[in-house]
């Protein structure tokens, strides 16, 4: 089929394609590696989701993981002066709870009880420190359904995704528990024959942890878990946006037995937070993930104290398609890639390559699998892409499609908002696309797959590397040697080979240029919260 005739024929076909769906999209090859397997007990859930949507709250609530405060030093806490700010659910816009707006003082406070929380939990046996995150991870299992809903309703994402979340975030913490036993040091063979040299690793102390609002659990578990497995404590501030999944996990962490004030939770005015952690020299470290924007401001901010400082930051992830990939395998991975969490992941892929001999082939089967992305609230039973998170977010994807159509791209797909409202948006595919048009150069975090066209290898690596990002990069290939040379020639982080959901937790998580400094998940991520202390014992020929 010619582009023009796979675009009629989509056309015709959208409004079935976006409308809220009865039907589970079975074919979707977005529900989900990242979700879980469907199961008989979890459709009747999200089924009664959907009918029931007012009253998560009132499950929530009941459940006593709906928590609208503050914790410092293992209390529940208002801001000083009264002050709230309001959590919205961005689906339907209503307000679901006001929450404390933080600033200075309440940080202060959070990073004393920090402190004093370092001096007894770094002393724990590791064996000890274990235990506890293993029951922390426990908790959030078997609290799965309520996490998932708190981060449907916060966040947006569809309640199986989010479900799916919640056991990647978890893992997290159940891996750390497990390598919180594995912190060796070293014995160095001595240069003079009367000493001895060791390596200890140590923890680093108090850690400020900034987090964003598209993964609201598993960003805070990615950091949290090595934290603390290591010896150290925690000052969290999660995004604004999502506050409650984080005040539901610190909730799960004082019933597993962390004791208080290991972790404190603060949120509100984020540069007034911010500003405190940085400017405490009782916080050794800081580890934050977000835009590259505020990364760079914390990096600066943090030379004033001379923290560590860990970024995961802002991604432009090509996914190149050559003419020799397995198409379904290719369109599969693509979709998956491109279109979790609507869009919105630091990892989605922003810029499709796709070679020139299978470029209409793939555009066609590619554009075909898009039409079966159910939009919709993500209590609805078979909805696979939720809402963007606020409006500022979908201006931000209209400019971008402004730009890319002035420039020469076309719509091949959706491009513009839904007919559900809101911050609602038609997953959308655009073809013709260049490196040059905005939507290439940042990122775009919402449901628009651009397709690019090229001709060589040599081409693609040159066009996937022109960009200051590097987070993760996708290729699809049936060539073992092609696949070899490609990802070594990537400037990126992660590759993706032939799959579009690589993220684990036993993984290294992190990417290079302007995506950020360190690794996250692994034996690695351990890394990140430790400090090496060299010890010479000399005159061993002594007594
Ligand atoms: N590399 C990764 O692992 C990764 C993972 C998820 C998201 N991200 C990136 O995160 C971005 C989306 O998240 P976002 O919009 O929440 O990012 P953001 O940078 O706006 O906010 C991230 C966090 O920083 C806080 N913040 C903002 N200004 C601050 C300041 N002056 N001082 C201290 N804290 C401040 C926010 O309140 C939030 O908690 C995207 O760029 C995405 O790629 C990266
Ligand atoms: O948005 C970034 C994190 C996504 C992931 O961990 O795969």
């Amino acid at each position: 089929m010619t582009m023009m005739v796979a675009a009629r024929a989509i056309a015709t076909t959208t409004a079935r394609s976006v409308v809220r769906s009865t039907r589970l999209p079975l074919q979707s090859p977005l529900l989900y590696v990242f979700a879980e397997r469907k199961s008989h007990s979890h459709t009747l859930l999200i089924r009664q989701m959907s009918s029931e949507a007012p009253s998560v709250v009132t499950r929530l609530q009941s459940s006593g993981l709906f928590r609208s405060q503050g914790l410092i030093g293992g209390k529940w806490i208002d801001a000083y002066d009264g002050k709230t700010f309001k959590v919205h659910n961005p689906a339907n816009g209503e307000v679901i709870t006001n929450v404390p707006l933080m600033g200075k003082r309440e940080t202060d406070d959070a990073i004393s009880s920090a402190h004093d929380a370092f001096k007894s939990w770094s002393k724990l046996t590791a064996a000890d420190r274990s235990n506890r995150l293993r029951k922390w991870y426990e908790l959030l299992i078997a609290h799965k359904e309520e996490l998932g809903q708190l981060i449907t309703l916060e966040q947006g994402k569809p309640l199986k995704e989010a479900m799916g979340e919640v056991t990647y975030g978890a893992s997290f913490i159940e891996f750390f528990s497990e390598e919180a036993k594995r912190v060796y040091g070293d014995i160095i063979s001595p240069t003079l024959a009367d000493r001895r040299l060791f390596v200890l690793k140590q923890p680093v102390g108090v850690v400020g942890v900034i987090t964003p609002w598209n993964f609201p659990l598993a960003m805070i578990t990615r950091k949290v878990g090595p934290a603390l497995a290591c010896g150290c404590t925690v000052v969290i501030k999660p995004a604004e946006l999502t506050p409650l999944t984080a005040l539901a996990a610190a909730e799960l962490s004082l019933q597993a037995g962390i004791p208080a004030g290991v972790v404190n939770v603060v949120m509100g005015d984020a540069p007034a937070v911010g500003d405190a952690i940085l400017a405490s020299s009782q916080v050794r470290k800081i580890t934050f993930t977000g835009s590259t924007a505020v990364g760079k401001k914390l990096m600066a901010g943090a030379a004033g104290t001379v923290k560590r400082v860990s970024l995961e930051l802002g991604g432009n992830a090509p996914c190149i398609v050559f003419d020799d990939a397995d198409v379904d395998v290719a369109v599969k991975g693509a979709i998956a890639a491109k279109f979790r969490n609507t869009g919105q992941t630091c990892v989605c892929a922003n810029r499709i390559f796709v070679q020139e001999g299978i470029y209409e082939k793939f555009a066609d089967a590619f554009s075909k699998a898009v039409q079966n992305l159910q939009v919709g609230d993500g209590f609805g039973e078979g909805v696979s892409l939720g809402p963007l998170i606020n409006e500022a977010a979908v201006q931000k994807v209209e400019k971008f499609l402004q730009d890319a159509t002035t420039k020469g791209a076309k719509v091949l797909l959706g491009g513009k908002r839904h007919s559900l409202g809101m911050t609602f948006f038609e997953p959308t595919v655009l073809t013709d696309v260049k490196n040059d048009m905005l939507l290439s150069r940042e990122e775009i975090f919402g449901p628009v797959a651009p397709l690019l066209p090229f001709r060589t290898e040599e081409e693609a690596i040159a066009l996937a590397n022109d960009t200051n990002a590097g987070l993760a990069a996708y290729i699809f290939t049936n060539s073992i040697q092609r696949s070899w040379r490609v990802t070594e020639a990537l400037e990126y982080g992660l590759v993706g080979v032939n799959e579009g959901l690589i993220s684990t937790e036993v993984a290294p998580f992190g990417g290079v240029k302007q995506s950020g400094l360190g690794r996250e998940g692994s034996k690695y991520g351990l890394d990140e919260y430790l400090e090496l202390k060299y010890v010479c014992l000399g005159n061993m020929g002594g007594n």
